[in-house]
């Protein structure tokens, strides 16, 4: 077999080239093609080799996909320019195949020794495969972008010196509302020199700047990967906070770094609200006038305003961190304070009267609102309770009660209360099947001291008469004002006989009228002007024992009354007791019948 010339040799290899080779006549006739290029045109050799027009559905179309005019194909510029064409991306659409055929397209003038144009020689390679990972990569940055532009907070992303090579949409806008202009955004820029400008034209707190650059500069450095950071970004007309957070890209080389500003003024705003309602409501508590105790859910005092302090004795450092029993709890109170705070617990609120102790073991009595306080989830987050010290309205109260009950004179028991006694020494003598005694005793002649030394002075002896009344009697037994100058005395379970009781009746009225008959020396006047009056004065006294038989006890009071006159009648000074045992017919008989003596 002969040896293959060396032209023969260099066809074969151009023949089997991987590139694709077309030669053109000048007149765009094909005189060579390579296997390559009828495949990659996708077209057979004798489709190609002497023609100038092909298939008429065969076409180049250019990047966008547009169909190319045959005055625009490689070899027409390369014929009407004479100039050489590289590297143009062009796609091949064949009739017979589904996809494009993407080339890089290089076409070359070859001239002869004197100038003549000879041929055009047009190659190409398959960039088919480039191109649509080319589009794959394309697809997954725009679907990438979208993602960053659907994030409200302003992205940016930095190579590893800093500069912004790509923001998003809320960056843009950022900073087209803060008057930059449209269609710039800072990429290109260095960050640094961005957040400069930014810090001196919002004039933000320096502190945060020199922390932001430091944390920022070691990033780039590759020190950390990663720093948050609250600022400041106030602006002449706007108070705005911002979260920044600047982050290396994790397994990303080069190095990435991405900053995320979210705006968080409205948080802040609502932090300090809270804030300020806390203080409000720290304040308001401390201002209150009464004890103010918070508890944990757990129970523990969390927090005591100053009057609960002042009202126990205790300092805030010794309450705060206790649990029941507290220090201010009496022990004796234990269980009514502890039911009351499980009735708090359990109704969600309760209002208690209880008696607290102070730190120097002083009893006092207060009255405590307490309820338990819910989140907005309706979780316990505590339990507070306000705590009134109400010694000075319990005083009041019984300083009432001693109006209603009491002369305010002599202190002695009035008529309301006597009629009480009375009844209850009716009930007693029932039970008990002894006799009682009932004694009404008027002064004699009080009223001439009256009027010769004045009222004050008739007080004074009103006053002492009560204390003489109260020392002849025993602490069962009662001694009440009955006005005037008049006392009664009840004397509880005397003898279960009569006489016996009579007897006993009449030796304690001889003892009061003894007690009443000895000198009164007063004292009258105010410290300058002091006086001593010396008075003596009488008492008349009718007395009558008394059983179970008698209902009213005003029935008892008018017999007395009566018995009383008659010992006024009969010259004062003296005691008169009725002698008969008293039922029904004795108090009808015995209506009494007062006229002067
Ligand atoms: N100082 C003073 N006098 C009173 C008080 N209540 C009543 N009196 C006076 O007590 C006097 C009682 O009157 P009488 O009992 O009729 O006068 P009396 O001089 O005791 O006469 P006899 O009872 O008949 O002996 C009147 O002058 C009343 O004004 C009082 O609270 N204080």
């Amino acid at each position: 077999m002969r040896a293959k010339s060396r032209t023969d040799v260099r066809l074969d290899v151009l023949m089997n080239l991987h590139t694709g080779v077309v030669v053109h006549a000048p007149d765009t006739s094909i005189i060579f093609s390579n296997h390559r290029a009828a495949e990659l045109l996708g077209l057979s050799e004798d489709q190609m080799l002497g023609k100038r027009v092909i298939d008429p559905n065969w076409c180049f179309i250019d990047s966008e996909g547009n169909r190319l005019a045959p005055e625009r194909y490689p070899v027409s510029l390369v014929l009407s320019t004479l100039t050489p064409l590289r590297e143009t991306v062009l796609g091949v659409l064949a009739p017979d195949r589904a996809d494009i055929v993407w080339l890089i397209v290089s076409a070359f003038p070859d001239f002869s020794s004197s100038g003549q144009l000879l041929r055009v020689v047009v190659n190409f390679h398959d960039i088919s495969q480039r191109k649509k990972m080319e589009a794959e990569l394309e697809k997954s940055r725009a679907f990438a972008h979208s993602i960053l532009d659907g994030i409200a907070a302003n992205v940016c992303v930095l190579d590893e010196e800093g500069k912004i090579i790509a923001v998003n949409q809320a960056w843009k806008d950022f900073y087209v509302d803060n008057g930059g202009a449209q269609g710039h955004c800072h990429e290109g820029d260095n960050y640094l020199k961005v957040c400069t400008n930014a810090i001196q034209s919002l004039s933000a707190e320096l502190q945060s700047a020199s922390q932001f650059y430091i944390g920022f500069r070691e990033i780039i450095e590759g020190k950390r990967e990663r720093f948050d950071l609250d600022y400041p970004c106030h602006s002449p007309k706007e108070q705005r906070w911002f979260f920044v957070r600047v982050a290396a890209m994790r397994n990303v080389s080069p190095r990435r770094i991405v900053v995320t500003h979210v705006d968080i003024s409205a948080q802040k705003q609502t932090q300090e609200h809270l804030q300020k309602s806390l203080i409000f409501s720290k304040r308001m508590i401390e201002s209150m006038r009464d004890g103010v105790s918070v508890l944990s859910k757990d129970g523990y005092t969390s927090e005591v305003n100053p009057a609960l302090c002042e009202m126990t004795g205790f300092t805030r450092e010794e309450l705060l961190g206790t649990s029941a029993p507290f220090p201010y709890w009496p022990e004796e109170e234990y269980s009514v304070i502890d039911r009351a705070m499980k009735k708090t617990i359990s109704q969600q609120q309760g209002d208690f009267d209880l008696i607290f102790m102070r730190k120097n073991g002083e009893r006092f009595p207060v009255s405590v609102a307490a309820s338990t306080v819910f989140d907005d989830h309706g979780q316990v987050i505590s339990y507070i309770a306000t705590v009134k010290d109400i010694s000075d309205y319990k005083k009041m109260e019984s300083e009432i009660q001693n109006l209603a009950f009491y002369d305010p004179l002599t202190n002695l028991p009035n008529r309301r209360l006597l009629n009480d006694r009375i009844s209850l020494a009716i009930v007693s003598s029932k039970r008990s099947g002894k006799y009682a005694g009932l004694m009404m005793l008027d002064l004699d002649n009080f009223k001439p001291l009256n009027d010769q030394h004045g009222h004050d002075v008739g007080d004074l002896l009103l006053i002492e008469a009560a204390h003489r009344l109260r020392s002849c009697i025993r602490e069962v037994d009662t001694v009440a004002r009955f006005g005037g100058d008049e006392f009664v005395v009840v004397i509880n379970e005397l003898h279960r006989d009569k006489t016996l009781t009579d007897a006993y009746l009449i030796d304690i009225a001889e003892k009061i009228r003894s007690a009443i008959a000895a000198p009164f020396i007063l004292h009258s006047g105010t410290s300058n002007d002091k006086a001593s009056i010396e008075h003596h004065c009488t008492a008349s006294i009718g007395c009558l024992s008394f059983s179970s038989t008698v209902r009213h006890g005003r029935d008892l009071l008018k017999l007395a009354d009566k018995q009383m006159y008659r010992a006024k009648q009969q010259g004062r000074n003296r005691v008169s007791l009725l002698q008969t045992d008293i039922d029904e017919s004795t108090i009808s008989t015995n209506e009494p019948q007062r006229s002067p003596p």
